[in-house]
């Protein structure tokens, strides 16, 4: 997978390189490129907002410096990208997003800033049959898109064939199957007078098994009962109603 990214702090993206992910790229499991937007700029004052039409705080992006990135961008690598935009008004970045998005031979990811960019650039990219996907991580509001990238890069490149150890690990991700998952321990036995649950020393994988699903269960019921209302049907078997 080739990831390129355009923003106007390109040290930003400077953790894509540390650990997995860095090993990733070592390994060749993923091309990243970082551009610098103002590479694009032609005035002296490599000016990339201006003032919003229509009045109202802040400033926004300027389509033509964020058109000729796009551009120059693009054709860097024959493969189709899919243009990501994250922007607090985006439609919902999940993991079932980061599934989709980690069979794409290529992700291209705009990083706004100020009041975000210019409406254009996405709407002449689109009419150009490009994909756009504007995508928000969450219901709060950041200063600009790279931490936003961060996270998605971060969701997107563990799904690579080859970048988790354990690709168990991803199978078994909260979420996976509609759960959050339930709480994990290791040695010691006994920490701080508090004991690991005895069945998990049983060695009796089924009863194992089950205590697992029960606590996934009563956490996401807990913490968040509209991914168990939004499970299908069929995903919850007797002994899970019984819980
Ligand atoms: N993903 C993601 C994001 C972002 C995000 C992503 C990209 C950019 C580019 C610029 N900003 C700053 C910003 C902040 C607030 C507003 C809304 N306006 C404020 C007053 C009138 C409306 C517009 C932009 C960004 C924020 N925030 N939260 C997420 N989950």
């Amino acid at each position: 997978m080739r990831i390129d990214v355009i923003t106007i702090f390109p040290g930003y993206l400077a953790p894509l390189r540390e650990a997995l992910l860095g090993r990733a790229i070592s390994a060749g499991l993923v091309d990243l490129a970082v551009h610098d937007l103002r590479t694009w700029t032609r005035d002296v004052h490599q000016a990339v907002d201006d003032a919003p039409y229509g009045g109202g705080p802040g400033m926004v992006m300027r389509p033509q410096v964020w058109g000729e990135a796009l551009d120059a961008v693009l054709a860097l690598d024959e493969r189709p990208a899919r243009i990501v935009v994250p922007t607090p008004a985006g439609r919902p970045f999940t993991q079932a997003t980061a599934q989709a998005w980690s069979g794409d031979e290529r992700l291209l990811f705009t990083c706004g800033r100020y009041e975000g960019i210019d409406q254009r650039v996405v709407d002449d990219a689109r009419r150009r049959d490009l994909t756009v996907d504007e995508v928000s991580i969450g219901d709060y509001v950041l200063v600009g898109g790279e931490v936003a990238v961060l996270v998605m890069v971060e969701a997107v490149v563990r799904l690579l064939p080859g970048v988790l150890g354990n690709p168990a690990s991803a199978e078994q991700d909260s979420f996976s199957d509609g759960l959050l998952e339930g709480p994990a321990f290791t040695r010691p036995e006994v920490w701080r007078g508090l004991a690991v649950p005895d069945v998990l020393r049983s060695g009796n994988h089924a009863k194992i098994a089950r205590w697992r699903r029960d606590r996934a269960l009563e956490r996401t019921a807990e913490r968040r009962p509209d991914l168990l209302a939004a499970l299908p049907e069929d995903a919850l078997d007797d002994a899970d109603r019984a819980f």
